[in-house]
């Protein structure tokens, strides 16, 4: 079955790009957001003024403050909100939903309390509809240019991954396929922590040598913790894993590398928040990690150490120091096990 009618639940950068794109294929696309002032301006300038104000937006993409307009017939509701709405926005729509509806997330966020991921919470408000995962490396604003991108929409249901495929792949982006909704959601969560690193290491000017380090010293990390929760780490070797972790571990574009940045130049947490006026997921989920990090005994010193800095105004030198001085460990995770270093 082709997607007929999609919804888009969420007015940033991120939702605007996903609902351009259906506009683009041909797809009847309704964008919900709050912002009346957005909606009109999308309605009748095709712009998003406030996050994608120099992308022209194609003429038949429909925005709506009213959400029973957006999802009512939707053959695929993509959530497009920052996490910590994700509950709030899909609760108030789940009741009204019918069984064949599918959900996609493009959240890149954990919920804390239960340490979620968006994907499970989508299927807990609504455990009789199809659920997937989008992610991989997609700068919006470089998608918005129609600069060449791909990404992996992941589900248990061959379905919705087949009519995502279709209803989002064109000419300037593909779609590849999972059915490791948690490995995939996983590392686009995880991977926010390293690009905040990352941007830390950059405005310190440390070379070529210490970047390429922590970002490969990150993946490590990164499939160290997702074995401790039950995931495939081979996930983490594709676009949603290293795809995404080398994307905004190297791109001003990326809002977690630039709040690590401005952090690394001497900022103060709520200042490089506060600049960035957009969601940078990987504050809330730096704090979330580190617990679940504490409590398994999982060995992660960047996110230890970006803790410290983030929230106990550590030196950010101090970070990529602490690779230096820690234990010795292999180099390909699970490769060489510990007991053998
Ligand atoms: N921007 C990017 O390049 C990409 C972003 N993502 C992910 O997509 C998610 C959304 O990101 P962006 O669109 O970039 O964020 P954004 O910061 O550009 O926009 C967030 C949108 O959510 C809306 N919003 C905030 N609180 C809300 C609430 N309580 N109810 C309803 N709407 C609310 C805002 O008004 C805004 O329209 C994030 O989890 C992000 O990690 C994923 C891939 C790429
Ligand atoms: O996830 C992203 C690109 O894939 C966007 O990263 P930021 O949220 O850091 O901008």
């Amino acid at each position: 079955m082709k997607i007929n009618k999609a919804a888009v639940i969420g007015g940033g950068s991120f939702g605007t790009v996903v609902a351009n794109i259906l506009a683009d294929n041909e797809i009847e696309t309704w964008q919900w957001l709050r912002d009346a002032t957005i909606a009109e301006s999308i309605n009748t300038h095709q712009k998003n003024d406030k996050y994608l104000p120099d992308t022209p937006l194609n003429p038949a993409l429909n925005a709506t403050t009213e959400l029973d307009e957006a999802i009512q017939g939707a053959d695929v509701i993509f959530v497009s909100v920052p996490s910590r709405y994700v509950r709030e926005v899909v609760s108030s729509f789940a009741a009204k939903l019918m069984p064949q509806q599918a959900l996609v997330s493009t959240t890149k966020g954990i919920e804390p309390e239960r340490f979620l991921l968006m994907s499970q919470v989508l299927e807990e408000l609504c455990p009789a509809n199809p659920v997937g995962v989008l992610s991989g490396p997609n700068l919006a604003k470089e998608i918005a240019r129609r600069e060449l991108a791909a990404t992996v929409i992941a589900s248990k249901n061959s379905d919705l991954r087949r009519n995502v495929q279709s209803g989002l792949s064109c000419s300037y982006f593909r779609v590849y396929a999972s059915d490791d909704l948690y490995g995939v959601e996983l590392s686009g969560a995880l991977k926010n922590i390293y690009a905040i690193v990352s941007g830390f290491v950059a405005a310190l000017g440390m070379g070529e040598n210490s970047r390429s380090m922590i970002i490969t010293r990150s993946l490590a990390e990164m499939s160290r913790f997702a074995v401790a929760l039950g995931a495939n780490p081979l996930t983490f070797l594709g676009l949603a894993g290293v795809g995404d972790l080398v994307v905004t571990c190297s791109s001003p574009l990326s809002r977690n590398y630039r709040v690590g940045y401005a952090i690394g130049e001497g900022k103060t947490l709520d200042e490089a928040v506060n600049s960035l006026g957009e969601v940078a997921e990987g504050v809330n989920t730096l704090r979330y990690v580190r617990a679940k990090a504490a409590e398994l005994d999982i060995y992660m010193p960047l996110v230890m150490g970006a803790y410290e800095v983030l929230f106990n105004g550590a030196d950010p030198r101090l970070v990529a120091q602490g690779l230096m001085s820690g234990d010795h460990a292999s180099d390909v995770e699970f490769a060489l096990p510990r007991s053998e270093i």
